[in-house]
């Protein structure tokens, strides 16, 4: 059960991220149980998880935030609609388009990794909700949370840098538990990437470490054969 003590707003050093972040994960959008916006109101673009242990024998389940970029020629993120219901994004569905020239969008995003002890699952399963860009106001803030919503993109390929650990997988005692907790690791999510040492993964302030801009590149990079489910 979640400990009964308040949260931390920020997670990770403010100096940025410490070993062994950050991690580069990818995979196409797959199916889940369906419960993410069903049960909880907060839909998670869920991506395969069978090769993680071995690529990551050390990984540990819980919470995690990071940068996510879904690949453009499946889907194209276009901000500035915010009235709209459905977010601010535009799919093509069928086949796929030339590549925009902008390239992928970069957003901040919250994650778990695990067996979501309140569901009980038997596999492990990494299920990522994409947060609104980190100019924008959260919708998350308020204690009747409105939580991000984009037309759907399953099957496309998607790139997430994970860049620090916000807590680990518990059980509830109620739904509502549940998703008051993920309203707060969205808020600690989104207070721990307006750090510059994180912001700049997402936007170029001029400072960002060659290592940083390469990490940058790979997250908006995709591949002719990423996109396979
Ligand atoms: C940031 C975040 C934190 C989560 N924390 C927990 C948790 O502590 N315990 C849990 O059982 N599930 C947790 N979940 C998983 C949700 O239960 C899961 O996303 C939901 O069941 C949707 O699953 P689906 O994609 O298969 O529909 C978390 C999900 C997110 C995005
Ligand atoms: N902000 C968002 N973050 C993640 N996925 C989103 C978001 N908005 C819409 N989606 C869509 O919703 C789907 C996930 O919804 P969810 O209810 O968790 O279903 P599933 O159980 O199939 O993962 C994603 O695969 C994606 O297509
Ligand atoms: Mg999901």
């Amino acid at each position: 059960m979640r400990p009964d003590k308040p949260r931390d707003p920020v997670a990770g050093p403010d100096a940025g991220p410490e070993a062994p972040f950050p991690i580069r994960l990818s995979g196409p959008v797959i199916k889940g149980f369906g419960r993410g916006s069903k049960d909880l109101g907060i839909p998670t673009a869920n991506i395969p998880a069978d090769d993680l242990s071995e690529k990551f024998p050390d990984l540990q389940t819980g919470v995690y935030y990071g940068v996510v970029a879904l690949d453009p020629k499946k889907f194209v993120y276009e901000n500035g609609d915010t009235d709209s219901d459905l977010g601010s994004a535009k799919q093509f569905p069928t086949s796929p388009q030339k590549e925009n020239s902008a390239g992928a969008v970069l957003l901040p995003a919250v994650l778990s990794i695990g067996y979501n002890p309140y569901y009980k699952n038997t596999v492990r399963s990494v299920e990522i909700h994409i947060m609104p860009p980190l100019t924008d106001p959260s919708p998350t803030a308020v204690a009747q949370p409105k939580f991000n919503r984009l037309p759907d993109f399953y099957g496309t390929a998607l790139n997430l840098l994970m860049l620090g650990y916000i807590r680990p997988e518990y059980d509830y005692v109620s739904v509502d538990a549940l998703i008051e907790d993920i309203r707060i690791d969205c808020e600690v999510a989104r207070q721990s990437l307006l750090r510059d040492a994180y912001r700049r993964y997402i936007v170029d302030d001029g400072q960002a470490s060659e290592q940083v801009q390469v990490d940058r590149e790979w997250l908006a990079n995709f591949h002719s054969d990423s996109a396979r489910i």
